[in-house]
């Protein structure tokens, strides 16, 4: 009897160590589904880094393939070139880079200021059939685009807050319809990042395959490293998840190495083939003076400068810091008999357009602005650029200093300010 209720106690006693081990199992059975399951992610995290990391090593800094050689668009493109474009003969690097778009890859452009970036995504967007979509940061660069792309009898249009009901009405009946004629599309960062509307209506372009290259222009703009950031900029990555199988060309004049690394991660173009040409302008001529502390003595410097090194109206700029200083010294040339204008961000849009439409035709003389003015403005004939301030960074001096660089004669060029602070750089 006393044997059975020992039996049966010590029964109990492994029943209850039997089912604490089976509670044991099912926890470890659950920790090693989850350290499979944890495993399989992590080699896959290995595997996306490793084939982005060879895929950025193997982006060249000079194109392995042979993008000089034949293709099978080589007619069609000279004879668009020569007879759509007016242009004789390529410069260093467009055929290369026209080249490796058309056969469908990724690209980056380090180009000079005025090497001719525009026509490596332009001539391919007339080439391929349907759209190009090309961001651009500034109004002033994209009215200057869409201007001379319909002198040339080319459609494009802009999408930006200046364009009127009727215009927008035909372009997203263009791009959702793929009804009237529109070959080129420039849009501000900002319609990426804040129209719904705007990417429903692109997204059903790319969906009719319509949609035939994507160029963001002034790409250093995505990286906070670069001297020009822009926020928006850092929504772009957006187009190539949405759009993965169109291809993208990311145009720049500056990009130190890092900020090249930093956009090709944000555009999500970690494949793409990069071409640099030279930043070396031999056309520029730079004078540095020291800078009076008097402001007048400035100002009467300046206008000196101007009045007899361009006595016939020939164009240039003045750089200023500030808005204030932009509105004071236009004031001040005028003052001096020199036709000046001032541009800055806080003018409204009509305003700018004003002052750039009478500096583009040559009805004022100077345009006296921030940084806000000159990225990108493609008037051929600006003679010289004058900084009133020193730029903040010395890619923004480069920048805002080969604006005059277009013109294909003798340069001048002149910098006012004390060497001792250029030094600083
Ligand atoms: N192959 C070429 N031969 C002659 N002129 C050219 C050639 N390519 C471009 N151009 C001209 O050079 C000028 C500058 O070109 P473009 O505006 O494209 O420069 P960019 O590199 O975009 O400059 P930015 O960085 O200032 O925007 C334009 O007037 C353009 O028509």
């Amino acid at each position: 009897m006393e044997d059975e209720e020992n039996i049966e106690e010590e029964l109990l006693l492994v029943e209850s160590q039997l089912n604490g081990l089976q509670d044991k199992i099912k926890t470890l059975l659950d920790q090693q589904e989850e350290l499979y399951e944890r495993q399989a992610q992590l080699k896959a995290m290995l595997e996306i880094s490793k084939t982005s990391r060879d895929a950025s090593n193997s982006a060249p800094s000079v194109a392995l393939e042979d993008w000089s050689g034949k293709f099978s668009w080589d007619s069609q493109a000279d004879d668009t070139r020569f007879n759509v474009f007016g242009i004789s003969s390529y410069r260093s690097n467009q055929r290369e880079i026209i080249n490796s778009i058309m056969s469908g890859k990724d690209v980056l452009v380090i180009m000079a200021a005025g090497g001719g970036k525009s026509l490596c995504y332009q001539l391919p967007a007339v080439l391929r059939d349907g759209i190009t979509l090309v961001v651009s940061p500034l109004l002033s660069l994209i009215q200057d685009q869409v201007m001379g792309l319909a002198a040339l009898g080319i459609p494009a249009h802009m999408l930006t807050s200046t364009t009127n009901k009727e215009i927008e009405k035909f372009i997203y009946k263009a791009l959702e319809k793929g009804e009237g004629e529109l070959k080129i599309l420039y849009v501000t960062p900002e319609k990426i990042s804040k129209s719904k509307r705007f990417m429903s209506k692109l997204e059903k372009c790319h969906h009719a395959g319509r949609l035939s290259l994507v160029a963001i222009d002034e790409a250093h703009c995505c990286s906070q490293w670069g001297h020009d950031f822009r926020p928006d900029y850092k929504n772009l990555g957006i187009l190539k998840i949405q759009f993965p199988s169109v291809p993208m060309i990311a145009l720049t004049a500056t990009a130190t190495s890092k900020v090249q690394m930093d956009l090709i991660e944000m555009l999500h173009i970690p494949r793409s083939v990069k071409f640099v040409s030279t930043v070396n302008r031999p056309n520029l001529f730079y004078r540095v003076y020291e800078k009076s502390s008097v402001g007048k003595v400035v100002i009467d410097e300046i206008a000196n400068f101007i009045s007899e090194s361009y006595p016939n109206n020939e164009s240039g700029i003045v750089y200023c810091f500030s808005r204030k200083e932009c509105e004071q010294v236009a004031k001040e040339l005028r003052g001096r008999g020199i036709s000046a204008d001032y541009y800055h961000a806080d003018m409204d849009v009509v305003a700018r357009e004003k002052v750039h439409m009478r500096w583009s035709k040559s009805k004022s003389q100077v345009i006296v602005g921030t940084v806000a003015f000159g990225m990108g403005i493609n008037k051929p004939d600006v003679r010289f650029v004058v900084h009133h301030s020193l730029s903040k960074s010395m890619e923004t001096y480069y920048q805002t200093s080969v604006t005059s660089g277009k013109w294909s004669g003798r340069e001048r060029w002149t910098a006012f300010r004390m060497c001792s602070i250029l030094s600083a750089w």
